[in-house]
């Protein structure tokens, strides 16, 4: 594998997902997000340029709108989503001193050339008053990354439009496996991939969680996208030591490398450790 440097990468997409930002499934948690808040704190104090994806709003909007157990429908998770979205900017909020934006966008807006100069505009200039964007799905106007979560992709694509260098996708889970480990003891991760061939894009499935969307198989999607566009992409655990790995300069979990000029060199394109 070749040797990561944390310190090479100065603009950074991190995409958190509603298994760290709302772990109960009904409200917003400080327990992942503190730790998460101190790395983007300490990158912006090295320098590095940081834009948050944040999912969370469905589960924020519970414990208000209480809606019955059992599988939302598409316009019960869009209400759910409006009431939660505001206090998933408050919760990012108050690990900021306030100095967080909301970014709503969708897919069809970064498709757009006027719209996406406008976002990328608004962007820059967010980043030049030193203010965290923190980007969601328009989910009022967009149920695309409802029905699939794929906030995942959102964030690939956001990355591309800010010509970001590094994509990070905290979840619940170290990395990606060669089966979900939720459903097998034995899977064992895979750390480094240089390679997206569809051998490995099999190995990313659905989600253990059945309320959640997307599993796996959106962030190796979205690490597609990336690498496509030169950009590297880690898929790490929020939830144990990811962030502090990352400052030495260690892998946490799952690096991408997009670097293909170097692919010809490497003898193994994936490294494999035990689960
Ligand atoms: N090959 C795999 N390796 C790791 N996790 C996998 C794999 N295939 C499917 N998954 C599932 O993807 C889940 C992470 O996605 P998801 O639950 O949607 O989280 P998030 O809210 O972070 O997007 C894991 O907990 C696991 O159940
Ligand atoms: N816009 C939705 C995001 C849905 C989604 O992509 O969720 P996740 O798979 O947890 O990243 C929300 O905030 O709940």
């Amino acid at each position: 594998m070749k040797d990561f440097s944390f310190n090479r990468y100065h603009n950074i997409v991190i995409k958190v997902g509603s298994a760290l930002v709302a772990p109960d499934g009904h409200s917003c948690s400080t327990q992942h997000c503190l730790p998460l808040a101190n790395f983007i704190k300490k990158c912006q104090r090295l320098n590095k340029q940081v834009t948050l994806i944040s999912s969370g709003a469905v589960a924020a909007g519970f414990n208000t709108l209480k809606p019955t157990e059992g599988s939302l429908s598409l316009d019960e998770k869009q209400a759910l989503a409006a009431v939660g979205q505001s206090k998933v900017i408050n919760h990012w909020q108050r690990f900021f001193d306030n100095h967080v934006a909301q970014v709503l966008l969708t897919a069809a807006d970064i498709n757009n050339s006027s719209r996406s100069h406008n976002a990328k505009q608004t962007l820059n200039k967010l980043q030049q008053y030193g203010v965290l964007p923190i980007i969601n799905e328009n989910d009022t106007v967009a149920t695309a990354e409802l029905k699939f979560g794929d906030n995942d992709n959102l964030a690939a694509q956001v990355a591309n439009l800010i010509e970001a260098d590094l994509l990070i996708i905290c979840s619940d889970v170290d990395g990606l496996y060669d089966i979900n480990p939720h459903d097998n003891p034995s899977a064992q991760l895979l750390t480094y991939i240089n390679d997206l061939t569809d051998e490995v894009m099999a190995f990313g499935t659905v989600s253990h969680n059945p309320q959640a969307t997307g599993g796996m198989q959106t962030k190796l999607q979205a690490a597609q996208l990336a690498s496509q566009s030169d950009i590297d992409t880690i898929i790490c655990n929020g939830k144990n030591e990811a962030y502090l790995q990352l400052l030495h300069d260690k892998v946490p979990g799952t690096w991408i490398d997009s670097n293909k000029q170097i692919t010809n060199q490497i003898q193994s394109s994936i490294r494999i450790t035990n689960a």
